[in-house]
C-alpha cells in the first residue's frame, strides 16, 4: 500500500512535486499555444507516458494527470480539436499518469484549472458545473488526491475547491498569484485563508513567477494562515525561469512568452537554491511548472536528499555538485567537481546584444 499524500506530509516528509507539462510538450511538438489544451493525452500517449516517466526518474513523488484546461469550453475556445472531448483527455490522463506511477511508488493527483467562463461572467454555477464534469472522470478513475491549480482569482479557486473536496479525496488548491495578491487584489494571506476554509488540505502558488518569488508569496500565505489559527500543508510549483522584472500579471506579459524564453531558464543549481528556500521556508511539497525539465526536479530531489535520504534514480547519471567530474583527468574539468565552483558561477547568456532584463509588453 502507499502511502497517501497527507500521510506523507503528516509524517513531516518531503514531497516533491513534478514539473510542467503543457510547456515542455509544447517543445516537444505535441501540445499548441497559445491555449495550451491537453488533447495531446489522446493523440500521442506515448509522449505522455514519457515525460510523465522522465519526472519520475528524476525523483517526483507524485505525477499530475494532464488535464489542465481539458474541458470541452476550453477546447472549443482553443480550436485545436473537434473530434476529442474534455471527458475523452480526461479518461487517458488519469490512465497514462497511473500506468507510470506503478512504475514506483509515486502518487497520482489529478487536476482542474481556471475556467473560460468565469472572466465572462464569474457566474458560480457554470464555473462549477465545468469543474463538476472533470471530477466525475476522476472518480471513476484511480486517483491519489485532487490539485486545482493556476487560478488567478481566489474567488474562482474556492469554487473550484468546493466542488473537488466532495469528491472524497485531499485537495491541494495554488494559486498563479504574486505577492501582491490576486486579480481583485485580494493579499495572499487572505486568499489561504478563505482557501483552507473552503477546504483546501495544502495550498501554496504555481506557475506565472520564478522560483524565489513564488515562495515569497507562499510565505505570505503562511502568515495568514497562522493569523487566523488555520493549519494546512503549504506547496510550491513555480515557473523554470527568471523573471525578475515580471509584474502582478506574471510570465505571460513578457516580450518572451511563450516562444523565446529559452534565454532565461533556471540552471539545475538556481533549482537547488530554490529548493533549500522553499524548505526553510516550511514548504513540504516542492515542485515546477512551466519551464521546469525533469533535470530541474533531479535537482531538487538532490538538494532534499539529506533529510529525505534517498536520491532519485536519474542521479545515476549525475554526481552531487558535479562531483562525477572529477574523474576527468584534466584539471580544467576537474576544478569543477565541486559546490564552490557552481554556486558562485554567474552563468553568461552568450548574446552579446540582449538585454538582461526586458520591459513586460502589458500591464
Ligand atoms: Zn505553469
Amino acid at each position: 500500500m502507499r502511502k497517501g499524500i497527507l500521510e506523507r506530509l503528516n509524517a513531516g516528509e518531503v514531497v516533491i512535486g513534478d514539473g510542467g507539462y503543457v510547456m515542455q510538450l509544447e517543445r516537444r511538438g505535441y501540445v499548441k499555444a497559445p491555449h495550451f489544451t491537453p488533447e495531446a493525452a489522446v493523440e500521442h500517449p506515448e509522449a505522455v507516458r514519457q515525460l510523465h516517466r522522465e519526472f519520475q526518474r528524476a525523483g517526483a513523488d507524485v505525477l499530475q494527470t494532464l488535464t489542465f484546461y481539458s474541458s470541452d469550453e476550453k477546447l472549443q475556445i482553443s480550436g485545436n480539436v473537434t473530434d476529442i472531448t474534455g471527458t475523452q483527455i480526461n479518461e487517458a490522463a488519469c490512465d497514462l499518469a497511473r500506468e507510470i506511477a506503478n512504475e514506483s511508488d509515486a502518487l497520482v493527483a489529478a487536476g482542474v484549472s481556471q475556467t473560460p467562463v468565469y472572466p465572462v461572467n464569474r457566474n458560480q454555477a457554470e464555473v462549477k458545473a465545468i469543474i463538476q464534469k472533470q471530477l466525475d472522470v476522476f472518480k471513476r478513475k484511480d486517483i491519489d488526491f485532487y490539485m486545482v491549480e493556476f487560478f488567478k482569482h481566489v474567488e474562482e479557486a474556492v469554487w473550484a475547491v468546493e466542488v473537488m473536496k466532495a469528491g472524497g479525496k485531499p485537495v491541494g488548491a495554488t494559486l498563479c498569484i504574486s505577492p501582491q495578491g490576486d486579480k481583485d487584489g485580494t493579499p495572499p494571506g487572505e486568499c489561504a485563508v478563505r482557501l483552507v476554509r473552503a477546504g483546501a488540505d495544502m495550498v501554496g502558488i504555481n506557475c506565472h513567477l520564478d522560483p524565489l518569488t513564488c515562495v515569497r508569496t507562499v510565505k505570505l500565505m503562511k502568515e495568514g494562515l497562522e493569523k487566523a489559527g488555520l493549519k494546512a500543508h503549504l506547496m510550491v510549483q513555480p515557473l523554470g525561469f527568471h523573471t525578475p522584472e515580471c509584474n502582478h500579471s506574471g510570465y505571460t506579459t513578457l516580450a518572451e512568452y511563450p516562444f523565446a524564453m529559452e534565454a532565461r531558464a533556471m540552471t539545475r543549481w538556481d533549482m537547488q537554491k530554490y529548493a533549500r528556500e522553499a524548505y526553510n521556508a516550511g514548504i513540504r511539497y516542492i515542485g515546477g511548472c512551466c519551464g521546469f525539465e525533469p533535470y530541474h526536479i533531479r535537482a531538487i530531489a538532490e538538494e532534499m536528499s539529506p533529510e529525505r535520504g534517498v536520491l532519485p534514480a536519474a542521479s545515476d547519471k549525475h554526481g552531487l555538485w558535479g562531483a562525477a567530474l572529477a574523474t576527468y583527468g584534466t584539471s580544467f574539468m576537474t576544478e569543477r567537481a565541486c559546490r564552490e565552483y557552481w554556486e558562485n558561477l554567474l552563468p553568461a547568456s552568450g548574446r552579446p546584444n540582449c538585454p538582461s532584463m526586458s520591459r513586460p509588453a502589458l500591464k
